[in-house]
């Protein structure tokens, strides 16, 4: 199966948003990935929905939000207006995580679940059958261009196990320092959809870069 090619949109050049968005158009990637944090549940701050708006004008493929702020059950129904496609949000951000997936399923958006890396995928036994994603953070969220953490190979094998093992059908996203290296292993643990910012948009050719992803062999 070929993977989903999500580019995150946290490492294109916002003075130029309107042209990277146009080439992601153009290119092989699937997603849109849009990072919206709070300074909160990570120490960094990205954009809200004004920026995200104006990706969606131009944007003609799924917005992927991943949502790194805390209580997000306060702002569903605004991201789903401003245009998110899919919205994950974290393990560790929410008190009533069964009640927040189905506050974003009632939107008509897919609902997503992100751990970080400290956070064990034993923990979602109870509701993995409510999600229709996994993000897997592979390196402690807030910042692009960090390294990626070995240990999130074993975690794919987990959660994968765990998917099988409730009859699930959620997707399993990997979401930090993926790039051509990793990508192979990633997909052959049971990876379905890559994201990937640095290795896309500091490349000298990101449409050749997303067509060498999506073409990682699985
Ligand atoms: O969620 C995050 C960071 O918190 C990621 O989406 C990064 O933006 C991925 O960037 P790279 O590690 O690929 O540069």
């Amino acid at each position: 199966m070929t993977p989903i090619i999500a580019p995150s949109v946290l490492a294109s050049d916002f003075a130029n948003l309107q042209l990277e968005v146009e080439m992601l158009n153009k290119s092989q990637a699937d997603w849109l990935h849009i990072d919206i944090m709070d300074g909160r549940f990570v120490p960094n701050l990205s954009f809200g929905f004004p920026v995200m708006e104006g990706i969606k004008r131009y944007a003609q493929k799924p917005m992927d939000v991943h949502l790194m702020i805390v209580e997000p059950e306060q702002y569903i129904e605004q991201f789903r207006a401003a245009g998110a496609d899919t919205i994950t949000v974290h393990y560790e951000a929410c008190t009533h995580l069964h009640r927040t997936l189905q506050q974003i399923k009632a939107t008509g958006a897919k609902a997503g679940i992100a751990l970080n890396p400290h956070t064990p995928v034993a923990l979602l036994e109870d509701v993995i059958s409510d999600a229709d994603m996994v993000l897997l953070m592979s390196v402690n969220p807030g910042f692009g261009g960090q390294k990626f953490i070995e240990n999130t190979y074993r975690k794919i094998e987990a959660l994968k196990n765990l998917i099988i093992a409730r009859n699930s059908k959620a997707l399993i996203e990997i979401d930090g320092g993926v790039n051509q290296h990793n990508a192979p292993l990633l997909l052959e643990k049971g990876a379905d959809v890559l994201v990937a910012g640095s290795f896309v948009f500091s490349s000298a050719d990101p449409l050749q870069t997303i067509a060498d992803l999506k073409s990682s062999s699985k």
